[in-house]
């Protein structure tokens, strides 16, 4: 990490490098509308297309083509909430990120297996905890908060009732669905890159009613958030 000396209180700042992986263009432009112009050499933010696979083919092209190293990856974007766990405007901080619907189906309740069932290996990485702390302590110095708490990844969002039930109760706490941050995840933790997800909620995980998104508000809220990261971090 570059260090910043800051001369006139002699303390020293370090300035990380992080790469934050949106899905779309309006993701990615809410993002940058909160980080001022003099951090955008220490912080790129990519449009990845939606889905895991989109996301962490993007994700490692970005980390395998960087001048220097990233010290942290941030998927972000907007994002289903869990109701009871995250309302719409809400930030949710990913504890881990989990795929969720990477297993079988059964025709026996809850319905699905997981791969970890299964003996194929994990659906979890766990988000990177010494930079979560960071990023929570940015968001309430400037007046937010965010519901830290497993955020899952689906390759098809949730659309019923039972659908968000049976989510819901394999992982406990989820607070957050996204296409995404799996994928992510997978591209840092195979490139040894510490990762987090951060979403900012627009509609409720169950039943489809896409009139009930508030696409807006939660850009807006992403927006917000960077904005209190990029002063916390590089201000
Ligand atoms: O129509 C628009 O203006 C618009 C602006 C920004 C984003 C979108 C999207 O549709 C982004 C798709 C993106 O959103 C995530 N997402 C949002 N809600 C959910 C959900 O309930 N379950 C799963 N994913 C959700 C997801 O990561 C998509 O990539 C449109």
């Amino acid at each position: 990490m570059l260090q910043q000396h800051t001369e006139e209180r002699g303390t020293v700042k370090t300035l990380p490098r992080i790469l934050v992986v949106t899905a779309v263009d309006a993701e990615r432009d809410a993002v940058l509308r909160g980080l001022p112009d003099t951090c955008a050499e220490r912080m790129e933010v990519i449009s990845a297309g939606v889905g895991p696979a989109a996301a962490a083919a993007a994700a490692t092209a970005a980390l395998l083509r960087a001048a220097a190293p990233y010290d942290l990856v941030i998927s972000a974007g907007i994002g289903g909430g869990f109701p009871e766990r995250a309302a719409i405007g809400s930030l949710v901080l990913a504890s881990s990120i989990v795929q969720a619907d990477l297993g079988a189906e059964t025709p026996d309740a809850p319905g699905f297996i997981s791969v970890d069932e299964l003996g194929f290996g994990s659906s979890r990485v766990d988000a990177d905890t010494a930079w979560n702390a960071r990023l929570l302590a940015a968001l309430r110095s400037a007046g937010l908060d965010a519901a830290l708490a497993p955020a899952l990844t689906v390759s098809s969002a949730t659309g019923t009732a039972a659908t968000a039930e049976r989510r819901a109760g394999l992982v406990p706490g989820a607070a957050s669905e996204g296409m995404e941050g799996y994928g992510v995840a997978a591209a840092a933790a195979q490139l040894g890159v510490a990762v987090t997800e951060l979403r900012a909620i627009s509609n409720a995980v169950g039943p489809r009613d896409r009139s009930a998104w508030r696409i807006g508000d939660a850009l807006q809220a992403l927006t917000a958030a960077f904005r209190a990261i990029a002063a916390h971090l590089y201000l």
